[in-house]
């Protein structure tokens, strides 16, 4: 079965998923993908990846995918948050990071654990 992986990005941190999903890319494409609106026209447009696009974060982006993640529908979350911004969807933020503690499912939420997460991720599927 393809790993199923979230990405979501603030808008300052967008430069920084686009930059990692590029290193990842061949990985990537073997995986199914889900990302929030912005985000994952951006990925689909500038990394050239298959994103299945949920809306924008702030309309209801991360609630959606919180929902597949309740339902099992995905494996890890990398959400490149931005800690220096305030955001008018903040309770969905939350929502979304406590149901991948609820479901003990990998969150990266910023750069250095998603290169942790993505590398063991790609490593592990290397290994078949
Ligand atoms: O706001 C977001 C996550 O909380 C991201 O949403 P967008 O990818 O639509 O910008």
């Amino acid at each position: 079965m393809k790993t199923r992986i979230a990405l979501i990005a603030h808008d300052k941190k967008k430069d920084d998923m686009i930059a990692l999903a590029s290193q990842y890319k061949d990985f990537l494409a073997t995986c199914e993908l889900t990302a929030t609106g912005t985000t994952g026209g951006r990925l689909v447009k500038e990394v050239g990846l298959a994103v299945d696009r949920k809306h924008s974060g702030p309309f209801g982006g991360d609630l959606q995918i919180g929902s597949m993640l309740v339902e099992g529908g995905i494996d890890c979350v990398i959400f490149l948050r931005d800690p220096m911004t305030p955001q008018p969807h903040e309770p969905d933020i939350n929502a979304l990071v406590r149901a991948c503690d609820v479901h003990n499912t990998p969150c990266a939420t910023n750069v250095s654990s998603a290169h942790l997460v993505l590398a063991q991720l790609q490593q592990r599927a290397a290994r078949g």
